[in-house]
């Protein structure tokens, strides 16, 4: 099965490098993964080149054993060196038919689309896999975010694609994000700023587990 094909609704870890210094970062991400996580993304604006190629080459690692894909933040030629399954890109992160030039037609290629189904739209015909909303609460970790609410998600289902919804995703919130259609729950404070990663990303999962069986009952 190709990254692509793997793609499936679910907990989507992201990391961050205050919350998961150092050591921590692997164990982190292990966890989320035996909680259920579908997909890991590696997000690191403050670390250097070296160290994040190190971070980068020890989280493939550890995905490819778990086969569960990693995404690279803002850096399609960071996935292509250490292997990664595919790249998450803002609009400001380049160009998503370079990334797929580079990564070949099997890479998982997500896109930022904030609010707008412009964007969404833009970002489906120049070859995204998954759509990016938010952020849809404050986030600690990105306050500046621009804002969105989650009717982008009822009206993004038209295009087609998996949507990933972030920002101040919290086990309380989240349900309505699924239910207006988030497939991808994009989460970092409220996965690994908590004590017990592994219980809330098992949280996290169930919760898709209990929207679904609430739709077909
Ligand atoms: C799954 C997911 N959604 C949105 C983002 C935000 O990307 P971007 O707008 O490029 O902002 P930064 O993360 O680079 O600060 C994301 N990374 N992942
Ligand atoms: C990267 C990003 N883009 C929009 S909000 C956000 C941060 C999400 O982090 P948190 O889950 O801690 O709010
Ligand atoms: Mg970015």
């Amino acid at each position: 099965m190709s990254p692509r094909d793997a793609l499936r609704p679910g907990l989507y870890a992201i990391t961050d490098p205050d919350l998961l210094p150092g050591d921590r970062l692997v164990p982190a991400v292990e966890a989320a993964i035996r909680g259920g996580a579908v997909l890991v993304q590696y997000r690191d604006k403050e670390a250097t080149e070296t160290e994040r190629l190190a971070r980068a080459r020890d989280l493939v690692s550890l995905c490819t054993d778990n086969q569960v894909p990693l995404l690279i933040n803002d850096d399609a030629a960071l996935a292509k060196r250490v292997g990664a399954a595919g790249a998450h890109l803002g609009q400001e992160d380049g160009n998503l038919a370079e990334a797929r030039s580079l990564l070949g037609p099997e890479a998982i290629l997500g896109k930022t689309c904030h609010a707008s189904l412009e964007l969404a739209r833009a970002a489906r015909d120049a070859g995204a896999d998954y759509l990016a909303f938010g952020r849809f609460f404050p986030s600690m970790t990105k306050p500046g975010a621009p804002a969105a609410t989650p009717d982008i998600l009822q009206r993004a289902q038209s295009l087609g694609l998996p949507l990933s919804a972030i920002g101040g995703v919290s086990l309380e919130n989240a349900p309505l994000l699924i239910a207006n259609g988030a497939d991808l729950l994009a989460v970092i404070g409220g996965l690994f700023g908590t004590d017990d990663i592994e219980a809330r990303a098992r949280a996290f999962t169930d919760l898709f587990a209990k929207t679904t069986e609430q739709e077909l009952s």
